[in-house]
């Protein structure tokens, strides 16, 4: 499991079972524990693009077989509201490091076993129906995101406009590294994000915890069920 925060990385204590922190360095917090018998790993990637890499790649050299990003991200629709789950099938592709994994016309997919099993737990867990949900991965949380700044208004205007025509659900900064390295590195690859704000409505979650220890525990579901899969 991938959180972006390092401070997420404890809360699997409330999830997963015999959960351990095994040290940290940088952004990089890891901890251990089991769902069901089957041994998951929390790794914090930090924001973006190259720390992300950096963990998939060093995951994947450890034995890890699946990844799956578990973060917070800003809602593009209406229909996504603060605190609803998304399980992302598809990453827009802006970022910098996962190019040099796969070309940028190359899309960056979740694999279909992962989003299944996510889709499959989150009733349990979520009053909400959970969202299939294509999310715009970008290197940039202002202006990149579409976010006004002082004497940058017309250039983030421009930019919200030039993503809201891409048709995305949602931003955030990593799913596309860790879908596009994941798979080149040969894992299964998936991610699971709450939505801590909705740029339609302008709002925002207060307490990201609750949502984000429920979607924890999606992902430690999903986890135990996908060791039931065979094959990559
Ligand atoms: O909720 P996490 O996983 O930290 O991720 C989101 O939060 C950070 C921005 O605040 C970015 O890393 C974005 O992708
Ligand atoms: O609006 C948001 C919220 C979380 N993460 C992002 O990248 N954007």
């Amino acid at each position: 499991m991938l959180p972006g925060d390092p401070a997420r990385v404890d809360r699997a204590a409330q999830v997963l079972d015999d959960f351990r922190v095994l040290g940290q360095n940088r952004e990089f917090r890891v901890g251990v524990g089991t769902s069901g018998g089957v041994p998951v790993a929390v790794c914090s990637t930090g924001i973006g693009g190259p720390s992300t890499e950096i963990a998939v790649v060093e995951l994947a050299r450890l034995g890890v077989r699946t990844v799956i990003r578990t973060g917070g991200m800003g809602a593009l629709g209406a229909h996504i509201e603060p605190g609803d789950l998304c399980v992302v099938t598809e990453a827009e592709r802006e970022g910098g490091a996962a190019r040099h994994y796969a070309d940028p016309e190359i899309p960056a997919l979740a694999t279909t076993a992962v989003s299944e099993a996510l889709l499959a737990a989150a009733p349990a867990h979520f009053r909400r129906p959970a969202h299939r949900i294509r999310v715009l991965s970008c290197d940039s949380y202002y202006v990149g995101e579409g976010r006004a700044l002082d004497r940058m208004e017309e250039r983030a205007a421009r930019r919200l406009a030039e993503i809201e025509a891409m048709g995305v659900d949602a931003m955030d900064m990593e799913c596309e590294t860790v879908l596009t390295v994941g798979a080149a590195m040969g894992l299964r690859v998936g991610a699971v994000l709450v939505a801590h704000a909705s740029r339609a409505s302008d709002s925002w979650l207060e307490d990201y915890e609750p949502a984000q220890l429920a979607m924890l525990r999606v992902a430690a579901a999903a986890a135990r069920d996908l060791v039931a899969t065979p094959g990559v």
